[in-house]
C-alpha cells in the first residue's frame, strides 16, 4: 500500500498474490542471497539522455525564496524537490533496477510497486504488536573519497547548525505525533550519522510502546505523514510553499509505501531515492530540506549527491 504526498489523495492498495516473509533480521542478507547479481546485459540501455524538468537555476531561485520565507518567520522548514527525466533507447526493467539497488543499498527499504522503484533509507513507521519504530532522517553530506575525508565530512555534518536545525524540526514533529499514543517513547538525544553508499545523514531512531487503546497503525502513520523530512513545518504552511514554488504533483514521491496486515501490523518507508518508470522513460525525484541558512548552490549539489542512489541503478555504468 502507498500514501501519496498529498494527504487528500486516496491511498493505493494492492493485495499481493503471494507473500514471502523474512525473519526479523536488521540486515537484508537473506533477501540478498536470493537476488542474483545482475548480468551486464540485463535491461541496460545503450544510450540515454537526462533532462531536469525545471532548469537548475530556477530550482535555486525557489530555494532562495523558501529560505527567505523561513527568515521572515513564515515557517521553520520547507522541502523542495526536483524531477530529472531520463529517456533510454530500450525499456527500463524495474526488476533489474531493484536488484542493482539491493546490491548497493542492502540496508535500505527496497520497493517496486505502483510504478515506483527505489531504495529508501527512511522509515516512517513500523509496528509489531504494541511496539513501534520510526527512523527519521534530515541533514545530509556526501561521502568522502577516503576514510579520513569521510570522517571529516561526518563531523562537519554533526557540527553544522543548518543541518541540526533541519533535523530538530523533524525529530520534534515525529515525537509530538507519537507521544500521546505511547506508554513510553525513546529517541537518541543527539542524531547518529547514517552512512549510505552515496551520502551520510543525521538520523534519529524512535522506539515506543503503544498504549493498549492506541490508534490503528494506518491512523498513526497518517498522523506522521508527511513528516518534515519531505514536507516541512508547520505542515500546512510548508504545503503552501511547495505548491507555490514547485507547482507540480509529487504523486507517490514524498509519500509512504510498504505493507499492512490483518493483525494491524505494518511497515511503511518514506518514498524517497526513487524513480517512476514508464517503458523507456524514468522520472527521478529528489528533494532537500530548506531552512534559514540554506545556500541554493550547496542545495543543488546535495540533490546531485542524493541522485547517486537511483541514477546508477537505472543506467548501471
Ligand atoms: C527528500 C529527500 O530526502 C530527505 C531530505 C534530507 C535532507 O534534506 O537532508 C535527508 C533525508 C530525507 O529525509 C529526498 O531524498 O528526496
Amino acid at each position: 500500500m502507498a500514501f501519496p504526498f498529498q494527504r487528500q489523495e486516496p491511498i493505493r492498495l494492492a493485495v499481493p498474490a503471494r507473500t514471502l516473509s523474512l525473519e526479523e533480521t536488521p540486515d537484508h542478507r537473506r533477501l540478498l542471497a536470493s537476488v542474483p547479481t545482475p548480468s551486464a546485459k540485463s535491461g541496460e540501455p545503450g544510450a540515454f539522455a537526462l533532462r531536469p524538468s525545471e532548469p537548475p537555476e530556477q530550482w535555486c531561485g525557489s530555494v532562495a525564496d523558501a529560505a527567505r520565507a523561513v527568515r521572515r518567520g513564515e515557517l521553520r522548514k520547507a522541502v523542495l524537490a526536483r524531477r530529472i527525466q531520463m529517456e533510454c533507447d530500450t525499456d527500463i526493467q524495474p526488476s533489474v533496477v531493484l536488484r542493482r539497488l539491493a546490491h548497493s543499498f542492502p540496508s535500505a527499504y527496497l520497493f517496486s510497486a505502483f510504478g515506483l522503484v527505489g531504495a529508501s533509507p527512511e522509515l516512517l513507521l513500523a509496528k509489531r504488536g504494541r511496539r513501534v519504530e520510526s527512523r527519521a532522517l534530515a541533514g545530509t553530506i556526501r561521502r568522502g573519497g577516503d576514510a579520513e575525508s569521510d570522517r571529516r565530512l561526518a563531523s562537519w555534518l554533526q557540527e553544522s547548525g543548518k543541518n541540526q536545525e533541519e533535523h530538530r524540526v523533524l525529530r520534534e514533529a515525529v515525537l509530538d505525533a507519537l507521544t500521546s499514543s505511547t506508554t513510553w517513547i525513546k529517541a537518541n538525544e543527539r542524531p547518529e550519522t547514517l552512512k549510505l553508499a552515496n551520502v551520510q545523514h543525521l538520523m534519529t531512531r524512535v522506539r515506543a510502546e503503544l498504549k493498549a487503546d492506541h490508534p490503528p497503525f494506518l491512523r498513526l502513520a497518517a498522523m506522521l505523514h508527511p513528516t518534515p523530512a519531505v514536507c516541512g513545518w508547520p505542515r500546512d504552511k510548508a504545503y503552501e510553499v511547495i505548491e507555490r514554488l514547485e507547482g507540480w504533483d509529487r504523486g507517490l514521491y514524498g509519500g509512504a509505501l510498504g505493507w499492512v496486515d490483518a493483525e494491524g501490523n505494518g511497515c511503511l518507508c518514506v518514498t524517497i531515492r526513487c524513480a517512476e518508470i514508464h517503458g523507456k522513460n524514468a522520472t527521478m525525484y529528489v528533494g532537500n530540506g530548506i531552512v534559514a541558512d540554506s545556500d541554493p548552490k550547496e542545495e543543488l549539489a546535495e540533490t546531485r549527491a542524493k541522485l547517486g542512489a537511483i541514477l546508477p541503478a537505472l543506467i548501471a555504468p
